[in-house]
């Protein structure tokens, strides 16, 4: 763990509307972050621009040293991501999709099984690893993704509405372990409008239409 911070400098996002107008925010390691904000407000924008999945218009972000966008899209290895919409593979059972974040990222086969089921296992849905995603409640499928988010142990990770789909006790397991991983010295950043969650980060920052208050 290297302990670095993620940087967002300057940024502006404009694809055409203005979706975020000059934000800087420095996202510290050891942290949980909250990004707070109402619907439509540029949360999972400023966390797509952060991670590098889309390139900011103007200013930077780096992680490390480094810029996060590498030019094409694909995150850097040590980014990880629970987006909102998921993005599992539906066809591939529960711990294939936890193991492919693995192999990603080279290790073998029977390793990343017996790693994507212990992370199954951490969110209570281990008896589910066989089964195709596409048949998953939308709550299992939310935590298959942060299953798959974990199971890396990158040192920066996003995530969108994480608990979105989940009840109290499910909500109150992922919050822990999204706690644990800062406590390693991960950079953690959860983008929320539940003021639950707010209350249970280290620190917050808020944006309404694009600009941080
Ligand atoms: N590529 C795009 N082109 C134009 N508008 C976009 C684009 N992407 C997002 N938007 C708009 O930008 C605004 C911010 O969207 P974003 O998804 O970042 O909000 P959010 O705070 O994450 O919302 P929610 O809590 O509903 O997920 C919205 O009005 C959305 O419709």
């Amino acid at each position: 763990m290297t302990g670095a911070h993620l940087v967002v400098d300057a940024v502006r996002y404009q694809p055409g509307p203005l979706l975020l107008d000059d934000v800087s925010v420095t996202f510290p390691a050891g942290q949980v972050t909250a990004v707070a904000g109402p619907s439509g407000s540029g949360k999972t924008t400023l966390l797509s621009v952060a991670g590098g999945l889309i390139a900011p218009t103007a200013g930077t972000v780096t992680y490390d040293g480094a810029p996060t966008w590498r030019g094409n899209g694909d995150p850097r290895p040590e980014i990880a991501f629970v987006l909102q919409v998921y993005g599992l593979v539906p066809i591939l059972s529960a711990r294939e999709n936890v193991a492919i974040a693995l192999r990603a990222r080279g290790v073998g086969w029977v390793d990343a099984n017996d790693r994507a089921e212990a992370a199954l296992a951490r969110f209570d849905i281990a008896d589910l690893g066989d089964r195709q995603v596409e048949e998953l409640s939308g709550g299992q499928m939310q935590r298959v993704a942060v299953a798959r988010a974990l199971v890396v142990e990158a040192p920066v990770l996003l995530a969108d509405e994480p608990t979105s789909e989940l009840d109290q006790s499910n909500a109150d397991v992922v919050l822990d372990v999204l706690r644990r991983e800062a406590d390693r010295g991960a950079v953690v950043v959860i983008a929320t409008h539940d003021p639950a969650i707010v209350d249970a980060a280290d620190d917050h920052v808020t944006i309404d239409e694009g600009r941080l208050g």
